[in-house]
């Protein structure tokens, strides 16, 4: 069994790390933190993991998270970087779901996330844990910089064109989320009257997720990509869609279907489905699964890609947990083999 840490387990992404985790073969969950729920039961706190977990939360401590083999942290950003270096020092493995080690340049991290980057010295030894584009990089990482959200739902629509060089280096990226991507804290725009019956834009002129998704486009195009992108919060719980738009090179012919689904064949957790199908957020709910479709609008060179996530699953705890089962040399779909809840 492999002995698991969490810190930050009364988050969202905490806890659906707990939930996947109560049903995977070959991990167990040891420490789970929380500063403000120390000596509360895992299951008083939440009633759907009765039965499953024997496990009160305590404070962070660094002996007890490094006593583990790998240590998931659910944090805010800044957090693992005070805290990982000691838990990797101690041999133990770090899986980061915050956004810490995604940016490979400090300063452009320390400008977008307007805080010093805490822990330069690790960036050498964090792969970037999307495992359709590093699984062989991830198979003997220490630390795994787990892609943010919205960046996985458009790298995995967008990656393979840029990839073949089909499209001119420009895409834009219209996306919206569920409210859970904003954490589980209290905040007034988080609330159901602001939410509800509602459609908002944000971060049109700058989300700091802009330089993790170019970072990741560019080194699969080999090539700066323009890219604009735009997110949107969406009356919802749970799940990412995100639209891509882009331009096909002059004269391409290829057969956009037959390229994708040759490009994810052997992915566990990437669905093409049939060429002009629209993927609904809500055929992902609960599950690690992204699930990709192909439009060819008439009349001219465009092509739309259409993806849809589970924030929390594919776009968080799901994608951490299949992390580790490629580190540790686990089946990759170990704990991961939910079925959607419909409706
Ligand atoms: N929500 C989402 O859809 C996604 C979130 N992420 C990222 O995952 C991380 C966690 O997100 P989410 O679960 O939504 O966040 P939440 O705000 O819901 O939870 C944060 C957790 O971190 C703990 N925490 C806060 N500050 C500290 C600290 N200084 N030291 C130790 N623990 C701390 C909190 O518990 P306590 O304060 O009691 O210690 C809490 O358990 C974030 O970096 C987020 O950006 C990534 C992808 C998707
Ligand atoms: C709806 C909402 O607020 N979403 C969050 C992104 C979700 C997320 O968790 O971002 P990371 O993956 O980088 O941690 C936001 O826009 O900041």
């Amino acid at each position: 069994m492999i002995k698991v840490g969490i810190v930050g387990g009364t988050g969202y992404t905490g806890v659906e790390l707990l939930r996947l985790l109560a049903q995977h073969p070959d991990a167990q969950v040891e420490v789970i933190t929380s500063r403000s729920e120390a000596g509360v039961a895992v299951a008083d706190m939440y009633p759907n993991l009765r039965g499953h977990y024997d496990l009160e939360f305590t404070v962070p401590d660094t002996d007890a998270l490094a006593a583990c083999d790998v240590v998931f942290f659910a944090t805010p950003h800044g957090v693992a970087h005070s805290l990982a270096g000691d838990i990797l020092a101690r041999g133990c493995r770090v899986i980061d779901l915050s956004a810490d080690f995604r940016i490979r340049d400090p300063e452009l991290w320390a400008e977008w996330y307007g805080q010093p980057h805490g822990a330069p010295a690790l960036l050498n030894d964090a792969v970037y844990g999307l495992p359709e584009t590093q699984r062989e990089q991830i198979k003997s990482a220490r630390l795994i910089a787990v892609p943010g959200c919205y960046p996985t739902a458009v790298q995995l629509a967008a990656l393979p064109l840029l990839e073949a060089g089909l499209i001119r280096p420009e895409i834009v990226a219209d996306c919206k989320s569920g409210v859970s991507g904003a954490g589980r804290g209290a905040k007034v725009g988080s609330l159901l009257c602001e939410t509800s019956e509602s459609v908002m834009a944000y971060g049109a002129s700058g989300h700091r997720h802009l330089p993790e998704i170019s970072q990741e486009l560019n080194r699969g195009a080999g090539k700066d990509v323009a890219l604009t992108f735009v997110p949107h919060l969406m009356p919802m719980i749970r799940g990412i869609h995100a639209t891509i738009y882009a331009d096909l090179l002059e004269g391409q012919n290829v057969d956009l279907q037959t390229l994708y689904e040759n490009c994810y064949k052997d992915e566990p957790f990437v669905d093409v489905m049939p060429a002009g199908s629209h993927p609904a957020t809500r055929s992902v709910r609960g599950v690690n699964m992204c699930r990709i479709s192909l439009h060819r609008p008439q009349n001219g060179n465009k092509v739309v890609v259409l993806s849809v996530i589970d924030n929390l699953v594919k776009g968080a705890s799901g994608q951490a947990i299949q992390n580790m089962n490629i580190m540790f040399g686990l089946e990759e779909n170990a704990g991961l083999n939910q079925v959607g809840l419909m409706p």
